[in-house]
Order: C-alpha cells, then structure tokens, then sequence
C-alpha cells in the first residue's frame, strides 16, 4: 500500500504526534474560557495567546533550525513599537498597524540575518543579544517618535473594516483564531523536505549541505518567519495594552518566550501553545501563595524541566507512544526514478587541477590536480594528516580552496556553495556516517531526494528504490538512531546514490565494519561504478582498498607522490616509504571479476 504521507513519523499532526490530546486542551480551553472564565481569566487567556504567537515563530528558529537566537522578544518589541507609532502617532487602524507590525521586524532580520546567521551557536546568540539592546536603547533615546522612556499611550483597540472585537470573550476568541491561523502555517512550513532538512541541518550542517540542501537560505526565511510572528504578537499586545513602552524591548521578555518554547516542548507548534497557557496561567494559580509565590513558582518549572526535558507537548508523545503504540506505517511501492537528464559533456566526470588549502602554516593540500572518469574508481591514500580528508572537503566547497579549480561534468564550480556542487552531481559520505537522529532508514534517504523530488511521496518511492538497491530494504523502518556501523554505512551510501550523483566521494567508508561487510560494500560501490557513477574513495584499508580500486594516488604532506593501479602503488618505493612500510596486508575481498 502506498504511504500517503511519508515524510510524518514524528510530525503526524501540529502538536508533533500529540494532536488528539492538543485538541482536547484546547477544546477545554475553549470550553472554559465561554463557560466559567471571569473577565480577568479571558484577559489572561488572550494575553496567553499573543505569548503564544510569538513564540509558535520562535518555535522555527530555535526548535526547528537549532539557532539559540535572542531576537524573538527584540522583533516582539519592534512589533509593538510599529503598531504604537503607525497607529497611535499616525492615526492608522489594526488593518495598516498588523502588516507593518510584521513587515518592520521581518524587514529588520533579513538585514541583519548576513552577518549574524553565518555566527556559530553562542556569538549568534550573543550578537542577537546586541540587537535587543540597541533596540532598546534607541526606543529610550529617540523621543520624538518613540515617546522615550514614557512610551507611546493611546493605542486604539482593536477595528477592522468596522467591527471591533470588545473586551473580555470577543477578544480572546478573536486572538486565538490568530493563533489557530499560525499554527496552521508553521505546521505546514514544518512539513514536506523541510521536515527532513532541519533535524539534519541541527545536528549536521555539512552533511545537509552535502545533500544539495540551501541551509543558508532556510536558516534566513525561517528567521525571518520567526520575526513575522513576533511582530504580529507585538502588534496585538500593542493594540490590547494601548500603550508601548520600552519594557516590551526588554530581556525578560525574550526570557519568557525562551522559557515558554522549552517548557512547551521544544520545536512542537503545540509546544508553544502549551508553554504560553500553562506559564501565564501559573502566576495566577500561585497569586495567593503571597511571599512564597515566587519560590512556588520556581519549583513548578524546575519539576517540568526535570521530569519533562522534552517539554509537555514532548512528554505527552512519549506517553502516548508507551500506551498506545503507533502501527508501524506502512512503506511505499518502490518506484525507480529511471536516469536523471545531464548535459552531454566531454572529459572526466570530475577534474581538478592544482587544488591548494593552508590553515595557518600547515600545507594540508598543496597543488593537487586529479581526475577522475565516468565508471572509475579512484583511491587515495596517504599518511594521517596527508591531506585526503581536506582533498575532499575542497572538491565538495566544505573547505574554500586558496588556489586550484574544480570541474564537475565538464563545468567549473570552483569556490560554489556545497549545495551548488552537490546539485551539479556531486555526492559524499562522511568518515562518521551522518544520519539525521530522528526519523528512520527510509527518511534519512528520503533526505538525498528532498531536493529532487518536491513531492514527498515521490521521494520516498525513489527512497526505497535505492534502500533496496543497496539491499538495505528491510531497515527501511528501523530507527536511524539504532542503526549499527554496518547498516550505517548501507543507508548513508543509499542516500548519496539516490541523489544519482556522477561522482560520488567517500572518506574512509570501511572504517568500523567487519570484513563481510566490507566485502558487500565493495560490491556496493563496485555496481554503482558499474553504473556510471565516478568514485573517489579515502581509505586506510588496503585490504579493502587495494582490489577495489582501477587507480590509486597517495598523498604526503599535502602533495601526490605517487598515482598508478593498485599493483604499482604497493611496490612503489616512495609510496612504501612515507605510508604503506615494506610489506602490505592481503586483500580483504576478490578483486574485480
Ligand atoms: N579545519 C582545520 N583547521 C586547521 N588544520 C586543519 C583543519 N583541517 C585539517 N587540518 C590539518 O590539515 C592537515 C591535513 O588534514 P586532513 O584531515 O586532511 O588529513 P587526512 O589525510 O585526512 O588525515 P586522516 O588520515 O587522519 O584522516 C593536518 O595537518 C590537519 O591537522
């Protein structure tokens, strides 16, 4: 039977998994809110709403693309800031102030996403830290617009096209039917290629990029999205305050958003939900506590955090999951995509020439120039430290070269992005196998189609056409994360062949297998050259290596001091002196028939 919707183990609903139980809350939460809420319940139940919109956004860039960005309440106040200046100083209603709200902030992120989205982990946390004081301090310091610190007072309430949502249950329901619409969005964003693109891009960046996957562009739209949100949040808070002030651009709100994001469950759009009402819900709870509140509290979000570090949303799926086990979904007929259309070319599939790479005074690569034809399959060896690994992460972009050109089916695509190359049929593995760690053997190939087929469900037909190929069928449904190292390498090599690649490079692919496994993988990438595809492999392995290979080249400090077949390279004296001494081990597995 066919899998209708391949690409949702573990985002089978908004909520991630946990639908049923989100529509029950919220069904409570509906059911309370028109039945017994006073009109201070509602007024907390909608100010948990606009919590909940800005951080359903922050749910994007922090859970889904992995990035700790401190912005979201900076966007939140800029949002608000726009509403108070368009609405209370310029006199526009919701229907002007709500799209500029979202536009300022969005506009302000894709300015500042070059330099800051390109930071690793915590100096993009510290620079978007930055942002939110200088925000500040320009909403304290330019007066004559931002009203100082008094803030701008004043703000109308909330009137489109006529009607005006009053106070009390009008505006909690029209708040979170605003919610609802962005859920819907983010879940929808959240699904398709992207659902298999961010957990690869969290956990292994060069990999995804390795994948033809543009995660500079997704990092930049979901930023940008994540801003769209907390304006739009800023804006209704705004409008329901009917002031700004410059607390709105203050840390205590990121810290808010942050916190509601984690507690929620981290990346789950019902996470969001969930950590909005329950931490603007618990302050009223405890009110009554007097001087022990605080401490109350305190220790609710710790015990959350302790027993539940997946979140609520996290810990109802595990839950569910115990009591109700999932049936095992059902696989895709296997669908070949047949070969893929390339522009005839003349020459070897992949050429380089005087390919060079220094970091600080070492000469890792130093004016290499190979190639390597159609069906061929080409070892490189060397010494630790040689330069083998920098050789492939300069023929895959990973490494920007200081001098040399790459050519791939005959066109130059020297110092493109990785994604670029990738596209222009260039595949590789990694010395670790790099699998995404959610999901299973079937999405994780599925991710080699993601930028291939747009449909989901063709690339997971064409995903297990290539599982199968590699006679790795039966682990379609396993678990990557429970994957041994043999069944590793079987997946990873079947996701770099469904990308049809004319050259595929491997660095160390024997490492940690049995000899039975070698000997299978050797027949694995003996057919994928049998195929047509290029093949470059990095390898310690002689034994592995050394009847599998048409030619071999070694590397010595960065240079190649030897190239010719197998046989020639095992006698060669330079070879035999700087990496292989003067005997070699026996051949693991047959050589080509
Ligand atoms: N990112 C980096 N920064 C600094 N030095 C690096 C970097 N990457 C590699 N090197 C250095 O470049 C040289 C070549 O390293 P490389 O990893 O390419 O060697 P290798 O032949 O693949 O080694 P091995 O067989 O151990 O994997 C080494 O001296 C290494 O320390």
């Amino acid at each position: 039977m066919r899998d209708r919707v391949p690409w949702a183990s573990s985002w089978t609903g908004i909520a991630g998994g946990a639908t049923p139980a989100l529509v029950l809350a919220g069904a409570l939460v509906a059911a309370h809110a028109v039945l017994f809420a006073d009109p201070y319940g509602l007024r907390v139940l909608t100010v948990a709403g606009v919590y909940a919109l800005a951080v359903i956004g922050y749910q994007m860039i922090f859970g889904k693309a992995g990035a700790l960005s401190l912005a979201q309440g900076t966007f939140h106040g800029l949002g608000a800031y726009a509403t108070g200046i368009v609405g209370s100083q310029l006199g526009y209603g919701f229907a002007v102030t709500f799209p500029v709200s979202i536009l300022v902030p969005t506009v302000l992120a894709l300015v500042i996403a070059a330099p800051v989205l390109r930071l690793e982990s915590h100096y993009f946390a510290l620079a978007t830290l930055g942002i939110g004081q200088v925000a500040l301090l320009g909403a304290v310091e330019w007066q004559g617009v931002t009203g100082g610190s008094n803030g701008i007072a004043g703000v109308a309430a909330i009137e489109l096209f006529g009607w005006r949502p009053g106070r009390g249950l009008p505006l909690a329901l029209f708040v979170w039917a605003l919610v609802a619409a962005g859920a819907v969005i983010a879940w929808r964003y959240g699904r398709g290629w992207r659902r298999l693109a961010f957990p690869l891009m969290r956990d292994n960046p060069a990999a995804a990029r390795a994948l033809g996957i543009d995660i500079d562009r997704l990092r930049l739209e979901t930023f940008a999205l994540s801003a769209a949100y907390a304006g739009a949040a800023g804006a209704l808070a705004a409008h329901i305050q009917r002031v700004v002030s410059p607390e709105v651009l203050e840390f205590p709100v990121m810290v808010t958003i942050l916190t509601m994001a984690v507690i929620g469950g981290r990346g789950r759009v019902g996470g969001a939900i969930a950590g909005a009402l329950l931490l603007t819900q618990l302050p009223e709870w405890f009110r009554g506590w007097e001087r022990g509140y605080l401490l109350l509290y305190g220790v609710v979000l710790l015990a959350v955090v302790v027993a539940a570090p997946w979140g609520l949303v996290g810990a109802l799926e595990r839950a569910r999951r115990r009591w109700l086990p999932e049936r095992p979904r059902p696989l895709p007929v296997p669908v070949d995509p047949g070969p893929r259309p390339t522009p005839p070319f003349r020459g070897p599939m992949l050429y380089v020439a005087g390919l060079s790479k220094s970091f600080g005074g070492v000469r890792a690569v130093d004016g290499v120039s190979l190639w390597i034809d159609r069906g061929e399959i080409l070892g490189v060896i060397g010494p630790n430290g040689s330069g083998k690994t920098t050789l492939i992460n300069l023929m895959t972009s990973l490494e920007k070269p200081d001098g040399g050109k790459l050519y791939v089916r005959g066109v130059e695509m020297t110092g493109m992005p990785t994604h670029r190359i990738a596209r222009g049929g260039v595949a590789r593995g990694f010395q670790m196998a790099s699998l995404p760690p959610d999901g299973d053997a079937l999405d994780a190939v599925a991710a080699g189609r993601a930028m291939i087929d747009k449909d989901p469900s063709s690339a997971a037909a064409h995903a297990l056409h290539f599982l199968t190929l590699t006679g790795a069928a039966d682990l379609a449904r396993t678990p990557c994360s429970v994957l041994p190292p043999g069944s590793r390498r079987r997946v990873e090599l079947a996701r770099a062949l469904a990308r049809q690649p004319g050259a595929l490079l491997l660095d160390e692919p024997a490492a940690g297998l049995t000899e039975a496994e070698q000997a299978d993988l050797a027949g694995q990438i003996r057919s994928a050259a049998a195929s047509g595809v290029a093949v470059l492999i990095v390898e310690h392995n002689m034994p592995f290596l050394l009847p599998l290979a048409d030619r071999i080249i070694c590397l010595d400090e960065g240079r190649i001091i030897a190239e010719g077949t197998p046989d020639a390279i095992r006698r060669d004296p330079a070879v035999m002196a700087a990496y292989l001494g003067p005997s070699h081990p026996e051949p693991a597995h047959p050589g080509p028939a």
